[in-house]
């Protein structure tokens, strides 16, 4: 397409969608209209072919007032539905005989528009099957029986043909371009062409119409070749009116663009109701006749009372599913954060939740990035790359917390995952602060898309309308297919919003994790600090400060429960002369060996301490002088045995002393230092007791 066709293409568009179709300033001619004042006396507009309606001419419609020419019963149930519309009502509805048609009743529509009161007059002319009322209950009560989405849009079709008399009904979503898909048909005759999964573009409903079926979602179309019917002024009426807005009526002319649209389609009447999902416009319910026949109103009431009731099924089924959906979202939640389980790094979590994500969302591969972790389960991605995203994705998204595309090439992150499978990413953040980046990252692979084509998409031709460029409708409706690549399947809201549920609980794990680490950090920390300072650093026996608080705790013991309690008190013979002979630190070696054999020959209840230098501490708990004296003696032959490198033997002089009812502890430890005394007079390498 060169660049004059691309401009005559770009404004025939926008020329269609401005055509205004809710004010043709015309009707379909099976009908009449009339729009009168608020008194409901004069007609101040009325369509040329209500005159064979009321069998009287324009003139005498414009000229004299209403009562004079229309029936009595008309005016009547005027009177009522106009009081209903001033009420709130949108529309109203009667039936009523009119004098120029004859054997049938008429169905009338009445609403306001432009300041006037609007009827619109259809003759109902086909006498309804004795059964009707039965065919649409049986057909309600079918609808009411289905299970899924699939099988809903398959009984509408069914249903709503067996209702009317239409040969081809068919069920037409719009996708998130507008474009639609026939994804429901049923044919009355298999001659006739099926478009069951083709595809429409979106020129062929254009915006101005589907805001239409927000106005009125029935669009009933009686004979697309018929020419319409003019409104016309009331001559007696000066000041010029603005074209009436037709949109709440049945009437409205069909625009020419479109009448030609249908005959290239092969479809001569049709009659569409739209499919809301809330309130979007989700489908319609498009019936198309292939041979002229009427449809009466009461069918056209009863299909748009069956498509409501089906979206409400629709609508329910979706809900079921998206509850469905959540329920798995919610046990996996369970799992996340079970309180019986103990608490897990973030990679942790990733693995024991992260296989059934790959099918809850129906990814290829989930990513947790974790400050300067990443952790992966199913289609790994590179680690460096999926690190690049994610300082991407903070720089970019941070203040919204998702980013989702489905066509990663055509992103503007498209360079950190190039030439790898993936096409559809959804990245949730965790809320953390910013400085830790955390994001839940789900990636998909590409899922080619088949489109059959009703008709090339690309092919819009344009035309001259009214001396416009408008789209000229296409004449061809034959099978045409696209492959859609680089895509993957689209993101859900609810998939949107579950991910996001579960980046919040992932992130609450870690920090309950994180938590956990602190704590544990801290508590070695308390235990290093409490060793600390009740341990000798050179010998890792007990220091002064703890056999103090030792000592005390067991004097008070002592006294209460009348326990024996004796302190040993021994220091290490002529060490002096060691440090001096071989050095420092040959005498260190020394006292760390002395501590590490001694503390081996006590019994758990004792206590080995350092009380200073080269002098030693024990505290034999409910030992009398006489199992200390043992005990001093076992641990001055232990030290006599030892053979230290170097130095040779060591020996060491004990000073024993029991504790009586009274004595403070610095008693006690200077009555064990007396006999140390007394030990080392007597000639060292010996124990002596206090007396
Ligand atoms: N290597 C080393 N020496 C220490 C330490 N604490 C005290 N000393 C030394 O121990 C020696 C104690 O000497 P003195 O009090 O004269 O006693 P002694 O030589 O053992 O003689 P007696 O106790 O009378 O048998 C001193 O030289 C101190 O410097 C220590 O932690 N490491």
């Amino acid at each position: 397409m060169n660049t004059e066709q691309q401009f005559d293409l770009s404004e025939a568009m926008e020329n269609c969608a401005k055509e205004p179709i809710h004010i043709p300033g015309a009707v379909q001619p099976h009908g009449a209209l009339l729009a009168l004042d608020h008194k409901l006396k004069n007609v101040i507009v009325a369509s040329k072919s209500s005159v064979s309606f009321f069998d009287c001419e324009l003139s005498q419609i414009f000229s004299q007032p209403l009562e004079q020419w229309a029936p009595e019963k008309m005016l009547g149930l005027l009177k009522r539905s106009f009081k209903r519309l001033t009420k709130g009502r949108h529309t109203d509805y009667f039936e009523v005989a009119v004098p120029g048609i004859e054997n049938t009743h008429c169905f009338c529509t009445v609403y306001k528009a432009n300041n006037l009161l609007v009827l619109e007059i259809e003759p109902v002319y086909v006498q309804l099957a004795g059964d009707f009322t039965a065919t649409v209950r049986r057909q309600f009560d079918q609808l009411t029986q289905v299970k899924s989405e699939r099988q809903t849009l398959e009984q509408l079709v069914k249903s709503a043909a067996a209702i009317s008399n239409y040969d081809r009904t068919l069920v037409y979503k719009f996708d998130a371009d507008w474009n639609g898909e026939v994804v429901a048909e049923h044919l009355k005759e298999s001659s006739l062409n099926s478009y069951l999964g083709q595809h429409f573009p979106a020129s062929d409903i254009p915006p101005q119409v589907r805001a239409m079926y927000s106005a009125n979602a029935v669009r009933k179309i009686v004979a697309a070749d018929a020419e319409s019917s003019q409104l016309v002024q009331n001559p007696n009426v000066e000041t010029p009116l603005e074209a009436i807005d037709l949109s709440p009526g049945t009437l409205r002319a069909v625009s020419p663009i479109h009448a030609n649209y249908m005959q290239n389609m092969g479809v001569c009447r049709s009659l569409s109701v739209a499919i809301f999902d809330e309130n979007k416009l989700w489908g319609l319910l498009s019936c198309h006749g292939t041979q002229p026949a009427r449809t009466t109103p009461y069918q056209q009431h009863a299909l748009h009372s069956l498509v409501l009731m089906a979206s409400q099924r629709l609508m329910l089924q979706r809900q079921y599913q998206s509850q469905r959906f959540f329920d798995s979202v919610e046990e996996s939640r369970k799992a996340l954060l079970d309180p019986d389980k103990e608490i897990m790094p973030p990679k942790q979590l990733l693995s024991s939740q992260g296989k059934q994500w790959l099918d809850l969302f129906d990814v290829n591969c989930v990513a947790l990035v974790h400050g300067n972790e990443v952790s992966q389960v199913g289609d790994k991605a590179d680690r460096k790359n999926i690190m690049e995203l994610a300082n991407w994705l903070r720089k970019n998204h941070w203040v919204t917390g998702l980013y989702s595309t489905r066509e990663l090439g055509a992103s503007s992150c498209k360079e950190f995952l190039k030439g790898t499978k993936f096409c559809g990413m959804l990245a949730v953040s965790m809320p953390y602060e910013r400085e830790l980046n955390g994001w839940l990252i789900l990636l998909r692979h590409e899922a080619v898309e088949v489109r059959d084509w009703a008709g090339r998409p690309e092919k819009s031709e344009v035309q001259e309308y009214q001396g416009k460029t408008v789209l000229s409708p296409r004449q061809s409706f034959d099978k045409f297919q696209q492959q859609i690549e680089g895509r993957s399947f689209e993101w859900t809201p609810e998939q949107k919003q579950a991910a996001r549920t579960l980046a919040e609980d992932l992130a609450i794990g870690a920090s309950a994790y994180q938590i956990e680490q602190l704590n544990e950090q801290l508590q070695k920390a308390n235990d290093r600090l409490e060793h600390l300072i009740h341990t000798d650093a050179l010998t890792q026996l007990w220091n002064r400060y703890h056999m103090e608080q030792t000592l005390d705790e067991e004097i008070a013991r002592s006294e209460r429960h009348d326990h024996p309690l004796s302190v040993i008190i021994f220091d290490i013979d002529n060490f002096k002369d060691i440090n001096d002979s071989y050095g420092h630190e040959v005498g260190d070696d020394v006292l760390k060996g002395i501590s590490r054999a001694l503390a081996a020959e006590m019994r758990t209840s004792d206590s080995l301490g350092r009380w200073g230098g080269e002098e030693f501490l024990v505290i034999a708990k409910e030992s009398t002088l006489s199992d200390s004296t043992q005990l001093a003696e076992r641990l001055r032959e232990r030290l006599e045995s030892i053979e230290f490198d170097k130095v040779g033997v060591v020996t060491a002089s004990f000073g024993l002393a029991e504790f009586s009812h009274g004595e403070t502890r610095n008693d006690l430890v200077r009555n064990a230092d007396s006999a140390l005394y007394e030990a080392k007079d007597q000639g060292r390498n010996q124990v002596q007791s206090a007396d």
